[in-house]
């Protein structure tokens, strides 16, 4: 794999895949359809992850895809791959509450060492560096040229008093009793992938995830996390999340700056 290529391709499909969402997102109107496993859908998932799979194949034919909207490719297996999420937080997105993603990521043999987190909506944009470091790039965003790339690193966490971020449309009472298994210095919501997002950048020290996701949910954010110095592990026995595993179905997971003295289930 070229990774310049491959990130200066996943950015630039992003921003326009952030476009096309934004024009929707903006507009008065738009129709919620519902997927098969009951989870909603709009014509801004659909035209985004038109254009980002039209994008990847163009730039990489001889490597596999898979996207959340194209139920084809989920029988697909391959030792490494491309795995989108065009529009991860569709709840967010329908509710006009902003935190929302395009996620495209690349995995080696169960790893994400690739990925691009754009919340539109928020004007922020994370992506690992064809040196496998993580940078959040200042807007406004030119399509045609990088601006300034800030290298992001995690917290060094203080575990009397740990900043903790969970999901807003899936939160629970499993996750909060987990939750308040910490010394709890802050507690907040975001939707989507940003999560991984701000443990990267420090905004927060530990996501649990207490809830289903799926591959595309995560290995974008989980690149972002990784080169940013954090990690991921499942929630049951504190392992590290892989990538490729059956129906492309994740475990629950834990997502931390080293540091956090993780808490058994
Ligand atoms: N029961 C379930 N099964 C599979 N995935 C689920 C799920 N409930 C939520 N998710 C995933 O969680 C994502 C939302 O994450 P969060 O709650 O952190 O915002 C959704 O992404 P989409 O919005 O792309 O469908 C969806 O894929
Ligand atoms: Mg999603």
């Amino acid at each position: 794999m070229d990774f310049e290529k491959l990130t200066h391709i996943m950015r630039t499909l992003a921003l326009e895949a952030g476009d096309k969402i934004m024009e929707i997102y903006n507009s008065d109107d738009f129709e919620v359809k519902s997927k098969s496993d009951d989870s909603p859908v709009t014509i801004a998932d659909e035209a985004a992850d038109d254009l980002i799979s039209a994008g990847l194949r163009a730039a990489f034919p001889d490597v596999t895809l898979i996207t959340e909207e194209q139920a084809g490719s989920h029988s697909l297996k391959a030792d490494s791959f491309l795995i989108v999420d065009p529009l991860d937080g569709t709840k967010e997105f329908i509710n006009r509450r902003g935190d929302f993603t395009v996620n495209i990521a690349y995995v080696e043999n169960g790893v994400p060492t690739r990925g691009v987190v754009y919340a539109p909506a928020k004007d922020r944009l994370f992506i690992t560096g064809a040196d496998g470091q993580s940078y959040e790039e200042v807007g406004p965003f030119e399509k045609d040229t990088i601006g300034t790339l800030n290298k992001i690193s995690v917290s060094k966490p203080d575990n009397a008093g740990l900043l903790i971020v969970a999901s807003k449309s899936h939160r629970d009472q499993a996750t909060e009793d987990y939750i308040n298994k910490y010394n709890v210095k802050d507690s907040k919501s975001a939707g989507s992938s940003l999560k991984f997002c701000l443990v990267a950048t420090g905004e927060a020290d530990l996501y649990p995830r207490v809830g289903r996701t799926m591959e595309w949910d995560t290995a974008a954010g989980h690149a972002v996390l990784s080169g940013a110095g954090g990690h991921v592990v499942r929630f049951d026995n504190h392992e590290p999340l892989t990538y490729g595993k059956d129906i492309y179905a994740n475990p629950f997971f834990i997502a931390y700056a080293p540091g956090v003295e993780l808490k058994t289930a």
